[in-house]
């Protein structure tokens, strides 16, 4: 059954500035050095469980043209980002910019459609920020989606490649989700990143592909994301490839990190939706309508990939900390 879409109208910071030292607040929460304090993240949270019914424990992120899969859950309660208090909003074709709590498959799920990048201007503390919000909620295991570029010549378009490990190309640059002051409420001050694609939901996924057929099209590899919104020279190209970078995107790495600080366990795949263009000879060039075109195509075998790791995920159960 479809429940109501919320529009209470955006309460968030305005009203928490209010009364008093607003400017103060205003200049403190909406700086873009400054990622949002607890609190804030609180009043998202807690404006959301106060809407719903439901606990989720599992969090899911849709990438470019992604999030139809949002349209599978059942008993849905739809927020679109403009009406909690604190979001930030989606700029970008392909994602819908609505966060959809339901169930699938009597699991209670609550799912990004639609994410935040750098280059629609957000600072990476703000484009991982619903990250908190999933945490303060409840929730510790996440599924992260993405479209991607094709670095690995063995790949072809349409391929899933799951994530075995990224390469964050902003932090060798100094910049970070959480750079600033550490709140040890979420975690610790230098989180560590080596398995930060949980090894065990790795493991079963593999197994379990060939029950989806889709044992063909599924890979393992290395993510990189870089800032965009351009997409890669041939010479960027070249040297993701020397240093092992099987796919390229310019998301999911901030959620990532920002997840792993504060104890989810995270899995990730990413869609090849086009293959990189690494060669000068061609009139060929990468474009956001093959992205999405190649996203739509493949929807259905993404939710079906989707739903086994949500099982996999329900069935293990996972407290932060487990590992
Ligand atoms: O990573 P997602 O959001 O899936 O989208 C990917 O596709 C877009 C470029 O076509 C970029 O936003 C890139 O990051
Ligand atoms: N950077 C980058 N992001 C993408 N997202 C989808 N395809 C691509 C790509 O080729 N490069």
């Amino acid at each position: 059954m479809e429940r109501k879409q919320h529009q209470n109208g955006r309460a968030g910071l305005r009203a928490l500035a209010s009364g008093g030292g607003s400017m103060c607040l205003e200049q403190t929460v909406s700086g873009d050095d400054t990622p949002y304090p607890y609190e804030v993240i609180k009043e998202s949270a807690d404006f959301l469980l106060s809407r719903t019914k439901l606990r989720p424990k599992i969090g899911v992120i849709c990438g470019s043209g992604l999030g139809a899969l949002a349209e599978q859950l059942e008993d849905r309660d739809i927020f679109p980002y403009d009406t909690i208090p604190n979001f930030p909003v989606s700029t970008v074709a392909g994602h819908a910019g609505r966060m959809v709590i339901g169930t699938l498959d009597g699991v209670a799920v609550m799912c990004m459609q639609g994410r935040f990048h750098s280059y629609e201007g957000y600072p990476l503390w703000k484009c991982a920020m619903p990250v908190r919000v999933m945490k303060l909620m409840g929730v510790d295991q996440l599924l992260v989606t993405n479209a991607a570029g094709g670095i690995n010549r063995q790949f072809n378009i349409g391929d899933i490649m799951i994530i075995k490990d990224h390469i964050n190309m902003q932090g060798f640059a100094g910049d970070s989700p959480l750079r600033g002051r550490n709140d040890e409420r979420y975690g610790p001050r230098f989180p560590a990143m080596n398995n930060a694609y949980d090894r065990t939901l790795r493991q079963k996924t593999l197994e379990l592909v060939k029950e989806l057929g889709l044992q063909d099209v599924v890979r393992e590899g290395v993510y990189v994301m870089l800032g965009g919104p351009t997409y890669e020279t041939v010479a960027e190209l070249n040297l993701l490839r020397v240093v092992g970078v099987d796919a390229v995107g310019m998301s999911t790495v901030p959620e990532v990190v920002v997840a792993r600080h504060c104890g989810m366990r995270v899995f990730a795949f990413s869609l090849i939706t086009n293959m990189c263009i690494i060669e000068y000879e061609t009139e060929a060039k990468a474009s956001h309508t093959e992205v999405i075109e190649t996203a739509t195509m493949r929807q259905k075998d993404l939710q079906k990939l989707a739903r086994l790791i949500i099982k996999i995920m329900s069935e293990d159960g996972y407290e932060a900390g487990d590992e």
